[in-house]
């Protein structure tokens, strides 16, 4: 960097110091924290992703949302120019830059991992970046906050998309950076068209009932209930209900919404008696999680929860069955058959119902640690890789090669044998791969599979919902002095550290018939979480309440004297 790159950091960062006492980290999906101290933050991120852009030299994009999270929260994400979270790799620069405490300070560190990470200012390419945020009120002023950041790369330029949802962004900086159409209109006309395409492959429609028609929406009082207006109008045919869009006054995120519904188990706000039997859906506040839900008939506050391993085991089982078509061959062209590696990917917080029906399938099932950055990483080493953390977040990714030998299938069997099943077989994947965001989990699209995969099949919310049956379960939070004092092993199901506190887990878990548990430090507050989960609830429960006193014993308060 020359000197005057160099002032023009220090003049603009002295504009946005650090709050006093503010220690961020990365974390599972970017920084987050109350809004009113996040200016600086944002501001650095701004540089961080010019930076990023600079290496790379693509287009990236930075995001300001704090999802789920209460409205006077927010945050800030950076996507890489494949579309995908920012590279692990840099996570730990961006916590250092976040929380260095002076402009001078700032300075040095920006000076020496642009020479580390050899970042040229030539001015041969200059960074580009599009900016995104939710609805949240402080969402503004961040983003200004954004912008000095990215402007104080020389040369660099900021794009201001709007108000969009997280993965339309996503979805934005992946298109743009491969030379497709990336503007919000493409983003509804590419969902809109393969949605449609993917409903005309249907097989001789089963008529489906009046209640099987509809479906409500809750948009958690966020961004996707009014996108999903936009998409409403686009999809004329569809009897879509949004509620919670946010104009009717409702508070972002605060009893509604899809980390609500999920983690609660009971009604959003506005759904009441007179929904029972009808499928619903629940977005989360930025829009990349997804659950459906029905209104239980004999207790009004009660749902059947749909979750994201449901939702994942509905995909799965459609894309299998589209691969045994296609595998059914008439002729003799067996050689052209394609091994299609097909995987499933979840965490330890995927129900164990679900894991089993999924191997009963026949399919291959791995884990990863908790956060989507490991899961879509793991999902891009198949073919066609499916992932979903349990609250609603993931998505199906394609592989450039299975694509490319799915669009020559489809020119063969045109010729050759136009409008068999095999060819609609083909022509069924190429949609989903259109329909479904291959940047990162949307809840837009996903809805749009599910409903083009349950009318495929017939099926009402609750033929979907007996593929298994959940195990009870249950989540809980400990606060304990210091949560990096855990650490897991094997996909977050086995705690390393503290000493002796897995064996003592496991004496409790055994207590219990298909008795499940594990802890781990969240990686989005200052908490260790406790899953167990058992053949009834009572036993879930008594396992979790069990296990937190064991996190309590070795890590919390009462032991820091
Ligand atoms: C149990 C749980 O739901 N954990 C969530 C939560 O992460 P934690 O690291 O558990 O705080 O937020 C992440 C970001 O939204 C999401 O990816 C993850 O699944
Ligand atoms: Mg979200």
């Amino acid at each position: 960097m020359d000197d005057n790159q160099k002032s023009l950091i220090l003049k603009s960062s002295s504009q946005y110091p650090l709050p006093q006492g503010v220690k961020l980290s990365y974390g599972t999906a970017g920084f987050r924290a109350e809004a009113s101290i996040l200016e600086s933050t944002v501001f650095r991120v701004g540089i961080l992703a010019a930076l990023r852009s600079l290496k790379t030299q693509s287009l990236t994009g930075l995001m300001i949302t704090a999802s789920h999270n209460k409205v006077t929260d927010n945050g800030v994400k950076i996507a890489d120019p494949s579309g995908g979270m920012l590279t692990q790799e840099w996570e730990p620069f961006a916590d250092a830059i976040a929380n260095s405490p002076t402009p001078q300070h700032f300075v040095q560190l920006i000076d020496e991992f642009v020479k580390k990470e050899n970042i040229r200012f030539d001015g041969v390419r200059s960074a580009k970046i599009l900016l995104g945020r939710d609805t949240r009120p402080s969402g503004e002023s961040l983003l200004e906050a954004a912008k000095q950041g990215v402007y104080s790369i020389v040369g660099a330029t900021a794009i201001d998309m709007g108000i969009l949802t997280t993965p339309q962004l996503h979805w934005m900086v992946r298109a743009r950076n491969k030379d497709m159409k990336a503007t919000e209109l493409d983003y509804f006309e590419q969902l809109w068209s393969s949605f449609r395409f993917l409903v005309d492959l249907t097989p001789n429609q089963i008529k489906m009932s009046k209640t099987d028609d509809k479906l409500i929406v809750d948009g958690a009082n966020g961004v996707g209930g009014e996108k999903l207006e936009v998409l409403k109008k686009m999809l004329n045919s569809m009897d879509i209900e949004i509620r919670n869009s946010g104009k009717e006054g409702g508070v972002l995120n605060e009893g509604v919404g899809a980390d609500y519904v999920q983690k609660e188990k009971v009604v959003p706000q506005g759904f009441q008696l007179k929904d029972v039997g009808i499928r619903c859906a629940s977005l989360d506040g930025d829009a990349d999680r997804l659950v459906y839900f029905s209104v239980q008939s004999n207790n009004t506050s009660k749902i059947d929860l749909v979750d994201g391993d449901k939702i994942l085991s509905l995909f799965a089982l459609f894309i299998k069955e589209q691969l045994s078509i296609l595998k059914m061959e008439g002729d003799d062209h067996v050689d052209e058959n394609y091994e299609a590696r097909l995987g499933v990917v979840q965490t330890a917080y995927a129900n164990g119902a679900s894991t089993d029906y999924l191997r009963q399938l026949g399919l291959e099932v791995v884990f990863t640690p908790t956060g989507v950055k490991y899961l879509h990483e793991k999902a891009a080493e198949y073919d066609i890789g499916i992932y979903f953390e349990a609250n609603g977040h993931g998505t199906i990714l394609f592989s450039e090669s299975f694509l490319t030998w799915l669009n020559a299938r489809n020119n063969e069997l045109s010729s050759k044998s136009k409008g068999s099943e095999q060819q609609k077989a083909v022509l069924r994947l190429v949609a989903v791969s259109n329909l479904i965001n291959q940047a990162v989990g949307d809840a837009l699209s996903g809805l749009l599979l599910v409903e083009a995969i349950l009318q495929y099949k017939g099926w009402s919310i609750h033929n979907w919902s007996e593929l298994y049956h959940d195990l009870p379960s249950r989540q809980l939070k400990v606060k304990v002095v210091d949560r990096t004092a855990v650490v897991t092993a094997n996909a977050e199901t086995v705690a390393v550290r503290p000493p002796l506190i897995q064996e003592a887990i496991n004496v409790e878990v055994a207590k219990y018939p298909q008795g499940r548990s594990f802890i781990r430090p969240s990686g989005t507050e200052d908490v260790i979480r406790v899953y167990a989960e058992a053949s009834i609830q009572e036993a879930a429960d008594s396992l979790a309440n069990s296990v937190a006193k064991l996190a309590d014993q070795f890590l919390g308060f009462g032991n820091s004297g």
